[in-house]
Protein backbone atom coordinates (compact mmCIF):
# COMPACT_ATOMS: atom_id res chain seq x y z
CA UNK A 1 0.00 0.00 0.00
CA UNK A 2 1.17 3.38 -0.23
CA UNK A 3 0.48 6.13 2.26
CA UNK A 4 -0.41 9.38 2.45
CA UNK A 5 -0.37 11.72 5.53
CA UNK A 6 -2.44 14.45 3.42
CA UNK A 7 -5.16 15.13 1.18
CA UNK A 8 -2.98 17.28 -0.68
CA UNK A 9 -0.75 14.37 -1.46
CA UNK A 10 -3.23 12.52 -2.71
CA UNK A 11 -2.36 11.53 -7.09
CA UNK A 12 -5.24 13.89 -8.77
CA UNK A 13 -5.19 11.50 -12.09
CA UNK A 14 -6.54 8.63 -9.77
CA UNK A 15 -10.15 7.89 -8.96
CA UNK A 16 -10.77 5.60 -6.70
CA UNK A 17 -13.11 2.46 -7.03
CA UNK A 18 -13.68 2.09 -3.43
CA UNK A 19 -12.79 4.38 -0.75
CA UNK A 20 -13.07 2.83 3.22
CA UNK A 21 -13.72 5.36 5.80
CA UNK A 22 -11.67 4.38 8.65
CA UNK A 23 -8.31 1.89 8.69
CA UNK A 24 -9.46 0.09 11.75
CA UNK A 25 -10.09 -3.66 12.37
CA UNK A 26 -12.96 -4.45 9.64
CA UNK A 27 -11.81 -1.48 7.35
CA UNK A 28 -8.37 -2.40 7.46
CA UNK A 29 -9.16 -5.93 6.08
CA UNK A 30 -12.21 -5.48 3.43
CA UNK A 31 -9.95 -2.59 1.73
CA UNK A 32 -7.06 -5.65 1.64
CA UNK A 33 -9.34 -8.01 0.65
CA UNK A 34 -10.70 -6.05 -2.40
CA UNK A 35 -7.45 -5.11 -3.65
CA UNK A 36 -6.85 -8.57 -4.66
CA UNK A 37 -8.36 -7.24 -7.67
CA UNK A 38 -5.77 -5.57 -8.99
CA UNK A 39 -7.65 -3.49 -11.39
CA UNK A 40 -9.17 -1.78 -8.55
CA UNK A 41 -7.82 1.31 -6.84
CA UNK A 42 -8.99 1.60 -3.08
CA UNK A 43 -8.64 4.45 -0.72
CA UNK A 44 -8.53 3.96 3.15
CA UNK A 45 -9.14 7.19 4.88
CA UNK A 46 -7.99 7.35 8.76
CA UNK A 47 -7.89 9.89 10.80
CA UNK A 48 -5.08 8.88 13.27
CA UNK A 49 -1.70 8.44 12.38
CA UNK A 50 0.33 5.16 11.32
CA UNK A 51 0.55 2.08 13.46
CA UNK A 52 4.87 2.17 13.00
CA UNK A 53 4.77 5.08 13.97
CA UNK A 54 3.54 4.32 17.55
CA UNK A 55 5.94 1.20 18.51
CA UNK A 56 3.88 0.93 21.57
CA UNK A 57 1.37 -1.33 19.26
CA UNK A 58 3.99 -3.48 18.83
CA UNK A 59 4.88 -4.76 21.76
CA UNK A 60 1.72 -6.99 23.69
CA UNK A 61 2.97 -5.99 26.80
CA UNK A 62 2.31 -2.32 26.46
CA UNK A 63 -1.31 -2.59 25.72
CA UNK A 64 -2.30 -0.59 28.33
CA UNK A 65 -0.30 2.53 27.57
CA UNK A 66 -1.71 3.05 24.43
CA UNK A 67 -5.11 3.73 26.58
CA UNK A 68 -5.44 7.85 26.85
CA UNK A 69 -2.67 7.91 24.62
CA UNK A 70 -2.29 10.16 21.73
CA UNK A 71 -3.73 6.83 19.24
CA UNK A 72 -6.36 6.52 21.81
CA UNK A 73 -10.02 8.63 20.72
CA UNK A 74 -10.63 8.38 24.23
CA UNK A 75 -13.99 8.82 24.84
CA UNK A 76 -15.74 8.69 27.99
CA UNK A 77 -19.54 7.70 28.51
CA UNK A 78 -22.61 9.70 29.34
CA UNK A 79 -23.40 8.86 32.83
CA UNK A 80 -24.51 5.50 33.12
CA UNK A 81 -28.12 5.39 35.59
CA UNK A 82 -27.14 1.68 36.15
CA UNK A 83 -23.70 2.72 37.17
CA UNK A 84 -24.74 5.06 39.64
CA UNK A 85 -24.61 7.76 37.18
CA UNK A 86 -20.98 7.47 36.79
CA UNK A 87 -19.23 8.37 33.14
CA UNK A 88 -17.02 5.80 32.70
CA UNK A 89 -13.84 5.75 30.31
CA UNK A 90 -13.70 4.28 27.10
CA UNK A 91 -11.03 3.89 25.21
CA UNK A 92 -11.29 3.46 21.06
CA UNK A 93 -7.90 2.90 18.88
CA UNK A 94 -6.92 6.09 16.55
CA UNK A 95 -4.66 4.58 14.64
CA UNK A 96 -4.22 2.29 11.39
CA UNK A 97 -5.77 -0.86 12.73
CA UNK A 98 -7.83 1.13 14.67
CA UNK A 99 -8.25 -1.27 17.82
CA UNK A 100 -6.82 -3.90 16.96
CA UNK A 101 -4.03 -2.31 17.58
CA UNK A 102 -4.26 -1.27 20.91
CA UNK A 103 -6.86 -4.02 22.42
CA UNK A 104 -5.98 -6.85 24.26
CA UNK A 105 -5.55 -9.16 21.93
CA UNK A 106 -7.96 -11.91 23.02
CA UNK A 107 -8.78 -13.61 19.99
CA UNK A 108 -12.42 -15.57 20.56
CA UNK A 109 -14.95 -16.33 17.69
CA UNK A 110 -18.25 -16.95 20.21
CA UNK A 111 -20.69 -19.48 19.42
CA UNK A 112 -22.19 -21.70 16.89
CA UNK A 113 -25.41 -20.78 17.66
CA UNK A 114 -24.51 -17.13 17.68
CA UNK A 115 -23.29 -17.39 14.59
CA UNK A 116 -26.71 -19.38 13.35
CA UNK A 117 -28.85 -16.43 14.90
CA UNK A 118 -26.61 -13.58 13.02
CA UNK A 119 -27.55 -15.99 9.85
CA UNK A 120 -31.33 -16.24 10.81
CA UNK A 121 -30.49 -11.92 10.19
CA UNK A 122 -30.71 -13.04 6.40
CA UNK A 123 -27.27 -13.67 5.58
CA UNK A 124 -27.97 -16.95 3.63
CA UNK A 125 -23.96 -17.73 3.21
CA UNK A 126 -23.84 -18.91 6.87
CA UNK A 127 -24.78 -22.20 6.52
CA UNK A 128 -24.75 -23.95 9.70
CA UNK A 129 -21.22 -25.36 8.67
CA UNK A 130 -19.66 -22.27 8.10
CA UNK A 131 -21.20 -20.93 10.96
CA UNK A 132 -18.69 -23.38 13.01
CA UNK A 133 -15.78 -21.58 11.40
CA UNK A 134 -15.23 -18.13 10.23
CA UNK A 135 -12.81 -19.92 8.18
CA UNK A 136 -15.97 -20.84 6.11
CA UNK A 137 -16.47 -17.71 5.56
CA UNK A 138 -13.45 -16.91 2.83
CA UNK A 139 -10.13 -18.60 3.74
CA UNK A 140 -9.80 -17.80 7.22
CA UNK A 141 -7.85 -14.89 8.95
CA UNK A 142 -6.12 -16.72 11.03
CA UNK A 143 -2.82 -19.06 10.82
CA UNK A 144 -3.22 -21.37 13.44
CA UNK A 145 -0.88 -21.86 15.67
CA UNK A 146 2.40 -20.66 13.75
CA UNK A 147 5.60 -21.92 14.46
CA UNK A 148 4.61 -22.51 17.95
CA UNK A 149 4.12 -26.19 19.32
CA UNK A 150 0.87 -26.80 18.63
CA UNK A 151 -0.21 -30.10 19.40
CA UNK A 152 -3.20 -30.17 21.79
CA UNK A 153 -3.08 -26.01 22.00
CA UNK A 154 -5.27 -25.60 19.33
CA UNK A 155 -7.60 -27.40 17.18
CA UNK A 156 -6.22 -27.14 13.86
CA UNK A 157 -9.43 -28.31 12.38
CA UNK A 158 -10.97 -24.50 13.92
CA UNK A 159 -8.36 -22.33 12.26
CA UNK A 160 -6.68 -21.36 9.18
CA UNK A 161 -3.33 -22.22 7.65
CA UNK A 162 -2.40 -19.75 5.70
CA UNK A 163 -4.41 -16.77 7.17
CA UNK A 164 -2.11 -13.73 8.19
CA UNK A 165 -3.71 -13.14 11.43
CA UNK A 166 -1.06 -14.82 13.89
CA UNK A 167 -1.82 -16.31 17.04
CA UNK A 168 -0.46 -17.52 19.56
CA UNK A 169 -1.05 -18.97 23.34
CA UNK A 170 0.18 -18.55 26.69
CA UNK A 171 0.57 -21.85 28.27
CA UNK A 172 0.06 -25.47 26.71
CA UNK A 173 -3.29 -26.75 27.24
CA UNK A 174 -5.61 -29.08 24.97
CA UNK A 175 -8.55 -27.11 24.55
CA UNK A 176 -9.61 -24.89 21.58
CA UNK A 177 -12.44 -22.93 22.40
CA UNK A 178 -12.40 -21.41 19.05
CA UNK A 179 -14.18 -24.39 18.15
CA UNK A 180 -17.61 -22.69 18.54
CA UNK A 181 -18.58 -24.56 22.04
CA UNK A 182 -16.54 -21.60 23.94
CA UNK A 183 -18.26 -22.78 27.34
CA UNK A 184 -15.47 -23.73 29.63
CA UNK A 185 -12.21 -22.97 30.91
CA UNK A 186 -9.38 -22.54 28.19
CA UNK A 187 -5.79 -20.85 27.53
CA UNK A 188 -6.30 -17.74 25.72
CA UNK A 189 -5.51 -17.07 22.32
CA UNK A 190 -3.76 -13.99 21.75
CA UNK A 191 -3.33 -11.83 18.18
CA UNK A 192 0.57 -12.06 18.89
CA UNK A 193 2.85 -13.39 16.15
CA UNK A 194 5.35 -16.16 16.86
CA UNK A 195 7.69 -13.13 17.73
CA UNK A 196 6.28 -11.87 20.24
CA UNK A 197 4.53 -8.70 18.68
CA UNK A 198 0.78 -7.89 18.00
CA UNK A 199 -0.75 -8.93 14.84
CA UNK A 200 -3.34 -6.11 14.15
CA UNK A 201 -5.44 -5.28 11.22
CA UNK A 202 -2.70 -3.55 9.49
CA UNK A 203 0.26 -5.52 10.44
CA UNK A 204 -1.20 -9.11 9.27
CA UNK A 205 -3.30 -6.92 6.25
CA UNK A 206 -3.26 -3.92 4.75
CA UNK A 207 0.44 -3.63 5.37
CA UNK A 208 1.03 -6.32 2.88
CA UNK A 209 -1.91 -5.14 0.64
CA UNK A 210 -0.66 -3.93 -2.98
CA UNK A 211 -0.31 -0.60 -4.31
CA UNK A 212 -3.44 -0.53 -5.54
CA UNK A 213 -4.23 0.66 -2.01
CA UNK A 214 -4.16 3.82 -1.13
CA UNK A 215 -3.94 5.18 2.62
CA UNK A 216 -4.57 8.48 3.84
CA UNK A 217 -3.80 9.16 7.13
CA UNK A 218 -4.72 11.88 9.99
CA UNK A 219 -7.58 12.54 7.62
CA UNK A 220 -10.91 13.19 9.43
CA UNK A 221 -14.00 11.67 7.24
CA UNK A 222 -16.99 14.21 8.31
CA UNK A 223 -19.44 12.63 6.29
CA UNK A 224 -21.02 11.02 3.44
CA UNK A 225 -22.60 12.93 0.69
CA UNK A 226 -24.99 12.02 -2.41
CA UNK A 227 -23.96 12.12 -5.31
CA UNK A 228 -26.36 14.05 -6.79
CA UNK A 229 -28.71 16.64 -5.10
CA UNK A 230 -31.02 15.72 -3.44
CA UNK A 231 -29.96 11.67 -3.95
CA UNK A 232 -29.17 8.76 -1.94
CA UNK A 233 -26.55 7.38 -3.95
CA UNK A 234 -23.98 8.46 -1.30
CA UNK A 235 -20.45 7.78 -3.38
CA UNK A 236 -19.08 10.96 -2.17
CA UNK A 237 -16.58 11.20 0.99
CA UNK A 238 -15.81 15.06 2.57
CA UNK A 239 -12.88 15.19 4.69
CA UNK A 240 -11.37 17.48 6.65
CA UNK A 241 -8.45 17.84 9.24
CA UNK A 242 -9.85 20.08 11.86
CA UNK A 243 -13.04 22.27 12.98
CA UNK A 244 -13.16 25.30 10.59
CA UNK A 245 -10.49 24.15 8.04
CA UNK A 246 -11.06 23.84 4.37
CA UNK A 247 -13.32 20.91 3.51
CA UNK A 248 -12.32 18.53 0.43
CA UNK A 249 -14.65 16.33 -1.03
CA UNK A 250 -13.40 12.54 -3.20
CA UNK A 251 -15.42 10.72 -5.06
CA UNK A 252 -15.54 6.59 -5.36
CA UNK A 253 -16.57 5.08 -8.16
CA UNK A 254 -18.21 2.21 -7.34
CA UNK A 255 -18.84 2.13 -3.35
CA UNK A 256 -18.35 3.94 -0.20
CA UNK A 257 -17.68 1.31 2.74
CA UNK A 258 -18.00 3.32 6.28
CA UNK A 259 -15.72 1.39 9.13
CA UNK A 260 -15.49 4.16 11.66
CA UNK A 261 -16.27 1.42 14.23
CA UNK A 262 -19.33 1.36 16.91
CA UNK A 263 -18.76 5.16 17.42
CA UNK A 264 -17.36 6.60 14.22
CA UNK A 265 -19.92 4.82 12.04
CA UNK A 266 -23.00 6.04 13.41
CA UNK A 267 -21.55 9.56 13.66
CA UNK A 268 -20.49 9.49 10.50
CA UNK A 269 -23.72 8.53 8.90
CA UNK A 270 -25.47 11.12 11.26
CA UNK A 271 -23.96 13.56 10.06
CA UNK A 272 -24.47 12.53 7.16
CA UNK A 273 -28.15 12.88 7.54
CA UNK A 274 -28.91 9.26 7.75
CA UNK A 275 -30.61 8.70 11.10
CA UNK A 276 -33.89 9.62 13.24
CA UNK A 277 -35.42 12.24 11.30
CA UNK A 278 -36.19 14.27 14.29
CA UNK A 279 -33.64 13.89 16.07
CA UNK A 280 -31.29 14.64 12.76
CA UNK A 281 -33.09 17.90 12.73
CA UNK A 282 -33.34 18.99 16.18
CA UNK A 283 -29.52 18.78 15.81
CA UNK A 284 -29.71 21.26 12.67
CA UNK A 285 -28.33 18.43 10.60
CA UNK A 286 -31.34 17.63 7.38
CA UNK A 287 -32.35 14.58 7.33
CA UNK A 288 -31.46 12.24 3.50
CA UNK A 289 -32.69 8.85 4.97
CA UNK A 290 -35.17 9.06 7.46
CA UNK A 291 -33.44 5.62 9.55
CA UNK A 292 -34.93 5.95 14.07
CA UNK A 293 -32.10 2.79 14.11
CA UNK A 294 -28.88 4.69 13.27
CA UNK A 295 -26.95 4.73 16.50
CA UNK A 296 -29.44 2.68 18.38
CA UNK A 297 -29.15 -1.37 19.87
CA UNK A 298 -25.76 -0.58 21.03
CA UNK A 299 -25.11 -3.72 22.85
CA UNK A 300 -21.86 -3.65 24.98
CA UNK A 301 -20.56 -6.27 27.98
CA UNK A 302 -19.91 -4.98 31.24
CA UNK A 303 -17.10 -6.51 34.09
CA UNK A 304 -16.14 -5.86 37.23
CA UNK A 305 -12.91 -6.46 38.93
CA UNK A 306 -12.89 -8.44 42.04
CA UNK A 307 -10.17 -10.22 43.87
CA UNK A 308 -9.36 -13.24 46.36
CA UNK A 309 -6.66 -13.41 48.64
CA UNK A 310 -4.41 -15.89 47.61
CA UNK A 311 -1.15 -17.68 48.48
CA UNK A 312 0.20 -18.43 44.97
CA UNK A 313 3.05 -16.82 43.37
CA UNK A 314 2.70 -13.53 42.17
CA UNK A 315 2.80 -13.53 38.46
CA UNK A 316 3.76 -10.47 37.72
CA UNK A 317 7.09 -10.83 39.30
CA UNK A 318 7.25 -14.12 37.75
CA UNK A 319 7.27 -12.61 34.32
CA UNK A 320 10.01 -10.36 35.27
CA UNK A 321 11.94 -12.61 36.64
CA UNK A 322 11.57 -14.75 33.44
CA UNK A 323 12.05 -11.36 31.62
CA UNK A 324 8.93 -12.57 29.31
CA UNK A 325 7.41 -9.18 30.36
CA UNK A 326 7.33 -8.15 26.80
CA UNK A 327 5.24 -11.20 25.12
CA UNK A 328 3.05 -12.23 28.42
CA UNK A 329 0.64 -9.96 29.13
CA UNK A 330 -1.46 -10.91 32.00
CA UNK A 331 -4.68 -12.81 31.06
CA UNK A 332 -3.50 -16.20 30.98
CA UNK A 333 -6.94 -17.58 30.59
CA UNK A 334 -10.51 -17.34 30.93
CA UNK A 335 -14.11 -18.74 31.03
CA UNK A 336 -17.07 -18.67 29.92
CA UNK A 337 -19.65 -19.82 31.91
CA UNK A 338 -23.43 -20.47 31.39
CA UNK A 339 -25.10 -20.40 34.69
CA UNK A 340 -27.58 -23.21 35.43
CA UNK A 341 -31.43 -23.16 34.27
CA UNK A 342 -31.77 -23.29 38.30
CA UNK A 343 -29.44 -19.88 38.97
CA UNK A 344 -31.87 -17.54 40.96
CA UNK A 345 -31.51 -15.29 37.76
CA UNK A 346 -34.16 -17.96 35.72
CA UNK A 347 -35.68 -19.38 38.91
CA UNK A 348 -36.43 -17.08 41.81
CA UNK A 349 -36.61 -13.85 39.44
CA UNK A 350 -38.14 -15.61 36.28
CA UNK A 351 -36.12 -13.79 33.36
CA UNK A 352 -35.59 -15.39 30.45
CA UNK A 353 -32.34 -17.32 29.09
CA UNK A 354 -30.50 -14.19 27.64
CA UNK A 355 -28.14 -16.29 25.67
CA UNK A 356 -28.59 -17.96 21.71
CA UNK A 357 -28.38 -21.58 23.73
CA UNK A 358 -26.65 -24.22 25.39
CA UNK A 359 -22.98 -23.59 23.49
CA UNK A 360 -23.05 -20.07 24.65
CA UNK A 361 -22.56 -18.33 27.77
CA UNK A 362 -24.16 -15.72 30.07
CA UNK A 363 -20.76 -14.54 31.74
CA UNK A 364 -16.64 -14.47 31.73
CA UNK A 365 -14.39 -14.84 34.11
CA UNK A 366 -10.91 -13.16 32.97
CA UNK A 367 -8.19 -14.25 35.32
CA UNK A 368 -6.26 -11.48 34.73
CA UNK A 369 -3.28 -12.05 37.31
CA UNK A 370 -1.96 -12.55 40.67
CA UNK A 371 -0.66 -9.53 42.26
CA UNK A 372 1.39 -8.53 44.88
CA UNK A 373 0.55 -8.06 48.63
CA UNK A 374 -0.78 -4.73 49.45
CA UNK A 375 0.14 -3.86 53.23
CA UNK A 376 -1.19 0.00 52.82
CA UNK A 377 -4.80 -2.08 51.97
CA UNK A 378 -4.12 -4.41 54.74
CA UNK A 379 -4.02 -7.27 52.48
CA UNK A 380 -1.27 -9.61 53.79
CA UNK A 381 -1.33 -11.78 50.38
CA UNK A 382 -1.45 -11.77 47.08
CA UNK A 383 -4.56 -11.46 45.37
CA UNK A 384 -6.14 -13.47 42.60
CA UNK A 385 -7.24 -10.62 40.24
CA UNK A 386 -10.25 -11.69 38.15
CA UNK A 387 -12.63 -9.51 35.60
CA UNK A 388 -15.89 -11.18 36.12
CA UNK A 389 -18.37 -9.92 33.09
CA UNK A 390 -22.39 -10.50 31.82
CA UNK A 391 -21.07 -11.27 28.39
CA UNK A 392 -25.07 -11.48 26.79
CA UNK A 393 -26.39 -7.85 27.75
CA UNK A 394 -30.19 -7.09 27.29
CA UNK A 395 -29.71 -4.18 28.16
CA UNK A 396 -28.97 -1.18 24.83
CA UNK A 397 -27.25 1.77 24.53
CA UNK A 398 -27.06 4.28 21.69
CA UNK A 399 -24.45 7.30 19.87
CA UNK A 400 -26.40 10.35 19.48
CA UNK A 401 -25.29 13.64 17.88
CA UNK A 402 -26.99 17.04 19.09
CA UNK A 403 -25.20 19.19 17.26
CA UNK A 404 -24.01 20.08 13.32
CA UNK A 405 -20.80 20.00 13.70
CA UNK A 406 -19.18 16.88 12.71
CA UNK A 407 -16.13 17.38 14.36
CA UNK A 408 -18.58 17.27 17.79
CA UNK A 409 -17.69 13.63 19.67
CA UNK A 410 -21.19 12.36 19.55
CA UNK A 411 -22.81 11.09 23.17
CA UNK A 412 -22.19 7.67 23.97
CA UNK A 413 -24.44 5.84 26.26
CA UNK A 414 -23.85 2.00 26.16
CA UNK A 415 -26.46 1.89 28.24
CA UNK A 416 -24.57 -0.43 31.47
CA UNK A 417 -26.93 -2.46 34.16
CA UNK A 418 -29.85 -0.59 32.43
CA UNK A 419 -31.53 -3.72 32.34
CA UNK A 420 -32.69 -5.83 35.66
CA UNK A 421 -31.42 -9.04 34.27
CA UNK A 422 -28.39 -8.07 33.15
CA UNK A 423 -27.47 -7.16 36.92
CA UNK A 424 -29.29 -10.08 38.04
CA UNK A 425 -26.67 -11.99 36.32
CA UNK A 426 -23.82 -10.23 37.07
CA UNK A 427 -24.35 -10.69 40.92
CA UNK A 428 -24.90 -14.40 40.38
CA UNK A 429 -21.39 -14.20 38.61
CA UNK A 430 -19.66 -12.95 41.50
CA UNK A 431 -21.53 -15.31 43.19
CA UNK A 432 -20.84 -18.60 40.79
CA UNK A 433 -17.25 -17.79 41.19
CA UNK A 434 -17.09 -17.20 44.46
CA UNK A 435 -18.40 -20.99 44.40
CA UNK A 436 -15.35 -21.99 41.71
CA UNK A 437 -12.28 -21.03 44.39
CA UNK A 438 -14.01 -22.30 47.36
CA UNK A 439 -14.16 -25.66 45.43
CA UNK A 440 -11.38 -28.21 47.29
CA UNK A 441 -8.50 -27.74 44.61
CA UNK A 442 -7.99 -23.92 45.52
CA UNK A 443 -8.24 -24.97 49.77
CA UNK A 444 -4.96 -23.87 50.66
CA UNK A 445 -4.14 -21.29 48.48
CA UNK A 446 -7.11 -19.46 47.56
CA UNK A 447 -9.00 -17.66 50.57
CA UNK A 448 -11.58 -15.04 51.01
CA UNK A 449 -13.04 -12.35 48.77
CA UNK A 450 -10.26 -9.20 49.52
CA UNK A 451 -12.68 -7.35 46.53
CA UNK A 452 -15.58 -7.30 47.64
CA UNK A 453 -15.10 -7.81 50.70
CA UNK A 454 -16.54 -11.38 51.84
CA UNK A 455 -19.30 -9.92 54.06
CA UNK A 456 -20.67 -8.80 51.07
CA UNK A 457 -23.56 -11.38 49.85
CA UNK A 458 -27.24 -9.79 49.76
CA UNK A 459 -28.46 -9.30 46.41
CA UNK A 460 -28.50 -5.67 47.97
CA UNK A 461 -24.71 -4.94 48.85
CA UNK A 462 -23.77 -7.04 45.66
CA UNK A 463 -25.86 -4.64 43.69
CA UNK A 464 -24.42 -1.74 45.50
CA UNK A 465 -21.01 -3.04 44.95
CA UNK A 466 -21.61 -3.71 40.84
CA UNK A 467 -23.16 -0.47 40.81
CA UNK A 468 -20.06 1.51 42.10
CA UNK A 469 -17.47 -0.69 40.77
CA UNK A 470 -18.67 -1.73 36.98
CA UNK A 471 -17.43 -0.76 34.05
CA UNK A 472 -17.58 -1.41 30.19
CA UNK A 473 -16.04 -4.46 29.16
CA UNK A 474 -15.13 -2.55 25.89
CA UNK A 475 -16.78 -4.66 23.24
CA UNK A 476 -19.57 -2.61 21.88
CA UNK A 477 -21.69 -3.84 18.77
CA UNK A 478 -24.82 -2.85 17.07
CA UNK A 479 -24.72 0.48 16.89
CA UNK A 480 -25.64 -0.05 12.86
CA UNK A 481 -26.87 -3.35 13.05
CA UNK A 482 -27.50 -5.49 10.45
CA UNK A 483 -30.74 -6.95 9.89
CA UNK A 484 -33.23 -8.94 7.09
CA UNK A 485 -34.22 -7.23 4.11
CA UNK A 486 -37.22 -5.07 4.70
CA UNK A 487 -36.61 -5.45 8.24
CA UNK A 488 -38.44 -1.84 9.79
CA UNK A 489 -35.45 -1.59 11.95
CA UNK A 490 -31.81 -2.07 11.37
CA UNK A 491 -29.07 -0.04 9.67
CA UNK A 492 -27.91 -2.63 6.78
CA UNK A 493 -28.88 -5.42 4.92
CA UNK A 494 -27.39 -8.86 5.27
CA UNK A 495 -25.30 -7.58 2.35
CA UNK A 496 -24.02 -4.67 4.20
CA UNK A 497 -25.52 -2.27 2.49
CA UNK A 498 -26.81 0.65 4.73
CA UNK A 499 -30.58 0.94 4.00
CA UNK A 500 -32.39 3.18 1.79
CA UNK A 501 -29.25 4.76 0.42
CA UNK A 502 -26.92 3.22 -2.69
CA UNK A 503 -23.32 3.27 -3.04
CA UNK A 504 -22.86 2.59 0.40
CA UNK A 505 -21.53 -0.37 3.08
CA UNK A 506 -20.88 -0.28 6.71
CA UNK A 507 -18.40 -2.82 7.45
CA UNK A 508 -17.26 -2.50 10.98
CA UNK A 509 -18.64 -3.96 14.58
CA UNK A 510 -21.34 -1.58 14.20
CA UNK A 511 -23.50 -4.54 11.76
CA UNK A 512 -23.02 -6.90 14.15
CA UNK A 513 -26.37 -7.28 15.86
CA UNK A 514 -25.60 -8.41 19.98
CA UNK A 515 -22.82 -8.66 21.95
CA UNK A 516 -21.47 -12.50 21.39
CA UNK A 517 -19.50 -15.25 24.05
CA UNK A 518 -16.75 -13.94 22.86
CA UNK A 519 -14.43 -10.34 22.86
CA UNK A 520 -15.32 -8.73 19.62
CA UNK A 521 -12.08 -8.36 17.31
CA UNK A 522 -12.50 -12.12 15.50
CA UNK A 523 -16.67 -11.55 14.94
CA UNK A 524 -15.21 -8.14 13.29
CA UNK A 525 -13.32 -10.01 11.06
CA UNK A 526 -15.67 -12.63 10.33
CA UNK A 527 -17.80 -10.15 8.97
CA UNK A 528 -15.18 -8.40 7.19
CA UNK A 529 -14.23 -11.13 5.78
CA UNK A 530 -18.19 -11.59 4.38
CA UNK A 531 -18.15 -8.66 3.25
CA UNK A 532 -15.58 -8.72 1.03
CA UNK A 533 -16.58 -11.88 -0.60
CA UNK A 534 -20.12 -10.30 -1.20
CA UNK A 535 -18.64 -6.44 -2.69
CA UNK A 536 -16.12 -8.62 -4.91
CA UNK A 537 -19.21 -10.77 -5.78
CA UNK A 538 -21.37 -7.92 -6.87
CA UNK A 539 -18.50 -6.41 -9.10
CA UNK A 540 -17.06 -9.53 -10.45
C1 LIG B 1 -9.17 -1.20 24.88
C2 LIG B 1 -9.82 -2.31 24.11
C3 LIG B 1 -9.45 -3.64 24.33
C4 LIG B 1 -10.04 -4.65 23.60
N1 LIG B 1 -9.59 -5.93 23.74
C5 LIG B 1 -10.05 -6.90 22.91
C6 LIG B 1 -9.51 -8.21 22.94
O1 LIG B 1 -8.59 -8.52 23.70
N2 LIG B 1 -10.03 -9.12 22.09
C7 LIG B 1 -11.05 -8.83 21.23
O2 LIG B 1 -11.50 -9.73 20.50
N3 LIG B 1 -11.58 -7.60 21.18
C8 LIG B 1 -11.08 -6.62 21.98
N4 LIG B 1 -11.58 -5.37 21.91
C9 LIG B 1 -12.66 -5.10 20.94
C10 LIG B 1 -12.18 -5.13 19.49
O3 LIG B 1 -10.87 -4.65 19.39
C11 LIG B 1 -13.15 -4.32 18.64
O4 LIG B 1 -14.46 -4.86 18.75
C12 LIG B 1 -12.81 -4.32 17.14
O5 LIG B 1 -11.43 -4.15 16.94
C13 LIG B 1 -13.59 -3.20 16.47
O6 LIG B 1 -13.26 -3.10 15.11
P1 LIG B 1 -13.94 -2.00 14.19
O7 LIG B 1 -13.46 -2.21 12.82
O8 LIG B 1 -15.40 -2.02 14.43
O9 LIG B 1 -13.47 -0.61 14.77
P2 LIG B 1 -12.01 0.00 14.92
O10 LIG B 1 -10.98 -1.06 14.92
O11 LIG B 1 -12.10 0.91 16.09
O12 LIG B 1 -11.81 0.84 13.59
C14 LIG B 1 -12.40 2.08 13.36
C15 LIG B 1 -11.38 2.98 12.69
O13 LIG B 1 -12.03 4.08 12.12
C16 LIG B 1 -11.30 5.27 12.41
N5 LIG B 1 -12.27 6.35 12.38
C17 LIG B 1 -13.34 6.54 13.19
N6 LIG B 1 -14.02 7.63 12.83
C18 LIG B 1 -13.37 8.16 11.76
C19 LIG B 1 -13.60 9.30 10.93
N7 LIG B 1 -14.64 10.12 11.13
N8 LIG B 1 -12.73 9.53 9.92
C20 LIG B 1 -11.66 8.70 9.69
N9 LIG B 1 -11.41 7.61 10.45
C21 LIG B 1 -12.26 7.35 11.47
C22 LIG B 1 -10.71 5.01 13.77
O14 LIG B 1 -9.63 5.85 14.06
C23 LIG B 1 -10.33 3.54 13.66
O15 LIG B 1 -9.06 3.35 13.14
C24 LIG B 1 -11.03 -4.33 22.65
C25 LIG B 1 -11.42 -3.01 22.43
C26 LIG B 1 -10.80 -2.00 23.15
C27 LIG B 1 -11.21 -0.57 22.90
Amino acid sequence: RVVFQNVEDLPQDIQYDFIVAGGGTGGSLVATRLAENTNWKILVIEAGGSNEDAWQTRVPALWQSLWKSRVDWNYTTVPQPGLNNRAVDYPRGKVLGGCSSHNTMIYTRGAKSEWDRYAELGVKSWEREQSTNIRGIGRGVDSGPGNLSDAGHFDPAFHGTDGELSLSEEFPFNQDWNDGTPVGTAWNEFTIDVKGMRSSATTAFLSKAGDNVHVLLNTYVTRVVPAASNGTDFRVVEVGTKEGGELKQIVANKEVIVSGGIFGTPQILLYSGIGNGEELEAAGVQTLVDNPSVGKNLSDQVTVFVSFSTTIDDTVMERNRNRTSCKVIPLNHMSFIRLPDDAPPFSEEGFSDTTTGEDASHVEFSFFQIGAPDPDAGVMNSTLQVFVSNIHPVSRGSVTISTSNPFDYAAVDPGLLAEPVDMSILREAIRSLRRLLSAPVFQGSVFGSVVPPANVTSDEDLEGFVRNAANSWLHGVGSASMSPKGAEWGVVDPDFRVKGTTGLRVVDASVVPFAPTAHTQAQTYGFAELASLLIAKDYA
